[in-house]
């Protein structure tokens, strides 16, 4: 059918295209049908929404689908049926278990990028990946079809750091350290993030409460040019962009399958052209990886891709067995390692951790002696070089260098739980601390979060503050409070863990 192209001033999170009830009767179009618009460009595929907000002989665009694709205001177009893509039979496949070959894996790929694979297909896909896996050839096939289905980042510098941590422990603001460390000590670090995934607060989500995180390539250029580091995005750029259209769906169950986190982090880093790259493995209950086996085999995978992709990868086995520092969720997180950048001071898990990953940065990039690299790192932090640093970034990506962590706004709606009896803590629980925060309305919300006042081996007495949720909202408050007493986030025990009966 012919229409006319009308742009509705909405964001629906998909491309949604909206046609008329009786026009969609005569077309015998249904609601989520997969259709294909046809404008003499490229083609646009969306999924069906029967409304009338949309005349007779009108189609409705939601602004989604103007952030890639240009289209007027009555600009004449043709709608029609789109069918079932092909590659929803290989995402069957890998339903049953069996192995995907390189065309079948690139046709998914280019698919969910041409927005031909809706939500609950992609969903599919996810789950498919959770369940089944991905072997190496599949993970390779998958990584390079992720990063060639995008742009590709050419910075004239030697050599290209990176870093990257497979996220789940809450609180892991590290990377913000770690980025102006490294690029303080002169080596180039074009630092991609992604949004949260499974946790409260994605990297991405907590440098966006100082500065700007979605630029074009070429901005990012200037600005690692420039300053020689950025913190931005991923999914802002065309960088990867089956990407962050997966993470979607990834965040919606909270799982990020294996297969499918190997090349979602590789392929930003080989669209970016990163050359020397770490990864993070946070290890321990409640994690994506919780036993120092798991990691060891994680680690070989990186190391293996890295070398199909002419990386040199080199992993670090973290401790995340309890949050990192003592604060999770965007804004407190965000004055939580602002404040460690601009004092060179902090919880310590935060301060080891990212000195410990800047030091192996900067023996990889040669500018530290082998074992010198955490001492270095701590001097460019102790010195207040790292920070200026970071005040750089801020101001190269559009933000006020002069902020300070008080003047970072944090959910004003709070809720203090105290501790219930006397002892040690003796553990947290990171999924349920990541749950509160969550239903706090986090990473969304970005006041949304939860501050912790004890970490594992304290003492604490009865009545003592455990950690305070913080909301935008008191139903989100409310929703938070209750996640947090249908759980036992922080578990304090005597030194007489159990008294077994004689019965
Ligand atoms: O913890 P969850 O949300 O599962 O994982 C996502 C986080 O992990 C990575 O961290 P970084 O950018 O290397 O610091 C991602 O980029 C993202 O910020
Ligand atoms: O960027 C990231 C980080 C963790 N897991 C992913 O899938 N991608």
């Amino acid at each position: 059918m012919r229409a006319k192209v009308k742009i509705l001033d909405m964001y629906s999170g998909r491309y949604s295209v909206f046609i008329n009830e009786e026009e969609a009767k005569k077309a015998k179009l249904h609601p989520d049908d997969l259709v294909r618009i046809e404008s003499g460009k490229k083609p646009i595929y969306g999924s069906l929404v029967i409304s009338n907000l949309v005349g007779p002989g009108e189609v409705g665009i939601s602004r989604d689908i103007l952030q890639l694709h240009s289209l007027s205001e009555g600009e004449a177009v043709e709608i029609a049926p789109a069918g079932t893509p092909e590659s929803v039979r290989y995402i069957k496949k890998k339903m049953h278990g069996e192995k995907l070959r390189k065309v079948e894996i690139e046709a998914i790929v280019r698919d969910i990028v041409d927005r031909k694979l809706r939500d609950i297909e992609i969903s599919s896909f996810v789950t498919a990946l959770e369940i089944n896996g991905l072997d190496m050839d599949e993970i390779a096939a998958l990584t390079i079809a992720m990063a060639e289905t995008g742009d590709m980042l050419d910075i004239d510098r030697k050599p290209i750091m990176d870093v990257h941590s497979i996220g789940g422990v809450p609180g892991n603001k590290t990377n913000i350290l770690v980025v102006p460390i490294v690029a303080a000590a002169g080596l180039t670090i074009p630092k991609t993030s992604s949004r949260a995934i499974t946790s409260a607060a994605g990297t991405a989500d907590v440098v966006e409460v100082f500065t700007n995180v979605s630029f074009s390539l070429e901005e990012i250029k200037r600005i690692v040019e420039k300053v020689g580091a950025c913190m931005v995005w991923g999914g802002a750029l065309n960088l990867a962009p089956a990407d962050d259209i997966t993470i979607k769906s990834e965040r919606a169950l909270s799982v990020d399958p294996t297969g499918l986190m190997l090349a979602s982090i590789m392929s930003k880093k080989y669209a970016m052209g990163s050359q020397y790259v770490l990864i993070d493995i946070p290890t321990g209950k409640g994690v994506k990886v919780e036993t120092v086996e798991q990691a060891r085999s994680l680690a070989r995978d990186f190391i293996e891709l890295g070398k199909r992709l002419g990386q040199y990868v080199e992993v670090a086995i973290t401790y995340g067995g309890q949050p990192i520092g003592h604060t999770v969720g965007p804004a407190l997180e965000a004055r939580e390692a602002l404040s460690a950048l601009m004092t060179g001071k902090g919880p310590g898990s935060l301060i080891e951790k990212a000195l410990g990953l800047a030091g192996i940065l900067l023996e990889m990039g040669g500018v530290a002696p082998a074992g010198m690299g955490k001492k270095m790192a701590r001097e460019i932090l102790e010195s207040g070089k790292a920070y200026e640093k970071m005040r750089e970034i801020i101001e190269e990506q559009g933000g006020n260098p002069d902020i300070k962590p008080e003047d970072i706004a944090v959910g004003d709606k709070t809720y203090t739980f105290v501790a219930p009896t006397s002892g040690y803590v003796t553990g947290i629980d990171n999924r349920a601390i990541t749950g509160i925060a969550r239903a706090a309305g986090a990473p969304e919300d970005k006041g949304a979060g939860v501050e912790l006042y004890v970490k594992v081996g304290e003492k604490v007495k009865e009545g003592d503050p455990l950690f305070t949720v913080h909301a935008e909202s008191e139903a989100r408050l409310d929703q938070a409070i209750v996640f947090a007493r249908r759980t036992e986030p922080i578990k304090i025990e005597g030194m007489v863990l159990q008294r077994i009966g004689n019965i």
